[in-house]
């Protein structure tokens, strides 16, 4: 699957750090009944390949791994089903991994050199991380200028409130986040806020045009 049809039909995507499979079951579970279709199961915890394994059973979740940080984690992340690899930077090893495995990779780029080496490597979208930090969405329409038909995805920092802003800039893919997923509602089992909060993010995004 491309990423631009990933991204077109997830214009949230949730950041998800789970501590095992079953965990990573029941949040996708979650995620999927608040009308969120996608998971980025990060490499932060060592649960991670088999969360992506066991959550590609669930019935309308495209699984993807998240926090990759080397080419060793990225074959991991596609021996267990991921469907794309984010990494918080650029790494041309994982990109290149990726590429020959034929799964989209979505590297992190915080700077116009970093931007130029993705697009070299074919790569038409970057993660904007940590979005916030680095100028929001400010900072993304001043490199739109320079990069005519790049597209971002701000993550780091993003909330509910700044949604609006970010979905209506046509060069914003789509956005990352963690406040749908965080840790103490996983931690609580809080299944159903989870789910709460992933619909409020799908109506948040469709009032702004996705
Ligand atoms: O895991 C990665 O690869 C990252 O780059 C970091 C995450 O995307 C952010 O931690 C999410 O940001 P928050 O929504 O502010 O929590």
């Amino acid at each position: 699957m491309r990423l631009d049809q990933i991204l077109r039909a997830n214009p949230v995507i949730p950041v998800v750090v789970v501590n095992d499979a079953q965990e990573g079951v029941d949040v996708g579970r979650a995620l999927v009944a608040g009308g969120i279709s996608t998971a980025e199961v990060t490499f932060r915890t060592a649960a991670a390949p088999d969360a992506i394994e066991a959550m590609n059973g669930i019935d309308g979740l495209v699984v993807g791994a998240g926090t990759v940080l080397n080419a060793h984690q990225a074959k991991r992340a596609i021996e267990s089903g991921a469907r794309y690899v984010v990494s918080p930077g650029f790494s041309a090893d994982i990109v290149r991994t990726c590429q020959e495995a034929g799964v989209p990779a979505l590297p992190g780029c915080s700077n116009a050199s970093l931007i130029m080496a993705a697009l070299a490597m074919g790569i038409d979208v970057v993660k904007f991380f940590p979005a916030n930090i680095l100028g929001g969405a400010g900072a993304i329409k001043a490199y739109s200028a320079v990069f005519p038909g790049l597209r971002f995805v701000p993550t780091g920092g993003v909330s509910p409130s700044l949604l609006p802003e970010y979905l209506r800039m046509p060069e914003i893919a789509a956005c990352g986040g963690s406040w749908m997923v965080r840790r103490e509602l996983v931690e609580s089992r809080n299944w159903a806020t989870i789910t709460a909060l992933s619909a409020e993010a799908v109506r948040i995004a469709k009032e702004s045009g996705r």
